[in-house]
């Protein structure tokens, strides 16, 4: 049978949709953590530990330089933060409950807009 034509995937409006998705992240209360980079220099055993380390403003910048090609390339990079803070941190630590929250909060976020897609 004849192969069904794939319609081009307009990802420009999935990149919109992740720009919105981060201005959420970074305006979320508990987000402190995970703006920047963590300075390895003061976390001892966090170069050791987290072989890819990911952060909102190294997301921020790549979304920028359009390295992310559809929002599952984006997810992939958030999802990333808050597996590397639930490796790194005790689940009942400052840092922890705010991982577990975060992701709690990016997991409605995106279910919610997802709809529109
Ligand atoms: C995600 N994460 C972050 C840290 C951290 O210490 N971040 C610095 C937080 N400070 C707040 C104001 C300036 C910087 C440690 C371990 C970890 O997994």
């Amino acid at each position: 049978c004849a192969k069904k034509a794939k319609t081009p995937k307009d990802s420009s409006n999935e990149l919109a949709v992740c720009r919105v998705l981060l201005a959420d992240l970074e305006a979320h209360q508990d987000a402190w953590p995970f703006l920047s980079p963590v300075q390895h220099k003061s976390v001892p055993g966090y170069r050791k530990v987290i072989k890819k380390p990911m952060d909102f403003s190294t997301i921020k910048e790549k979304l920028t330089n359009n390295l992310y090609l559809n929002l599952e390339n984006f997810i992939v990079d958030v999802n990333l933060v808050f597996d590397n803070c639930q490796r790194f941190n005790e689940d009942d630590s400052e840092i922890g409950r705010a991982g577990h929250r975060m992701r709690r909060f990016f997991d409605k976020r995106w279910t919610e807009l997802l709809q529109f897609f």
